[in-house]
């Protein structure tokens, strides 16, 4: 298992932004966390990867407990919000060398590393470009490929593809899909549901508690329906009208 936790549980004050949260995520899967906004996604994220202290519960990520190896943890992860931060007024290269350096990698193993990975997502061509200049598309690619310079072990995307246009969107999944493929685990949130029928698997969270998980045909049999979009509307929007 990649990730395995139990009880999971983030109080802010008294309220349960998380509220005792179990699952697991096995190694090379593509795991969906889906949730209404302020549903507790991003909290439970930022515990999985050790920048949040837990108020109750235990788990492994990448095989390190959370409460007791978290900053071990932080160097087998990989972690790209929505909220990128690359440095407009550096060059795509340079913002490589600049997170190479963050993950303590010397300036061979950041050339090594980085021309796999241009490879992979297809950066060559414009490594030479400031990145203010670069498509909003081909920004998500570079921070995908700063967040895997260390060759995490897993992946965490928390709305990655917000603010692309959906041909950018769907190369995007097409390399998930070959992060998946090798071996990497990748554990991703969104609020594109025509994205969520690309996952393994899915959690639906709901006011800090997961309220479905199992994979897309499972969940849509479940809820007699055709489409992610409506097995979501119907179990977030349960009790609500
Ligand atoms: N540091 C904090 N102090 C107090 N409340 C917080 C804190 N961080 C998050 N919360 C609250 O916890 C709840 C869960 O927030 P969280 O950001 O985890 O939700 P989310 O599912 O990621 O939402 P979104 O889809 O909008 O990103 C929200 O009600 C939020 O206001």
């Amino acid at each position: 298992m990649s990730v395995e936790v139990a009880g999971l549980t983030k109080m802010f004050g008294d309220f349960a932004a998380v509220d005792h949260v179990s699952f697991s995520v096995e190694k090379g899967e593509i795991f969906g966390f889906l949730g209404a906004n302020g549903a507790g996604k991003t909290t439970t994220i930022r515990m999985l990867c050790g920048l949040l202290e837990p108020s109750e519960g235990t788990g492994r990520v990448a095989g390190f407990d959370i409460n007791r190896e978290y900053n071990k943890i932080k160097n087998r992860i990989g972690y790209m919000s929505q909220k990128f931060s690359l440095y407009n007024d550096l060059t795509a290269w340079e913002n490589i060398e600049f997170y190479g350096g963050i993950y303590g990698l010397n300036d061979k193993e950041i050339k090594e590393r980085s021309s796999e990975l241009f490879a992979i997502i297809g950066l060559e061509e414009l490594k030479d470009k400031l990145t203010s200049s670069i498509p909003m598309g081909w920004k998500q690619r570079l921070a995908l490929c700063a967040s895997l310079l260390h060759d995490p072990d897993i992946i965490f995307l928390d709305e990655p593809t917000s603010g692309v246009d959906p041909v950018s969107r769907r190369n995007f999944w097409k390399l998930i899909y070959q992060l998946s493929d090798m071996g990497k685990t990748v554990f991703v949130t969104t609020h594109y549901m025509d994205e969520a029928e690309y996952c393994h698997r899915l959690s639906i969270m709901k006011q800090g508690r997961i309220i479905e998980m199992d994979n897309p045909r499972s969940l849509k049999e479940k809820y007699g329906v055709k489409t992610m979009q409506d097995v979501f509307l119907a179990s977030v929007g349960r009790g609500e009208n």
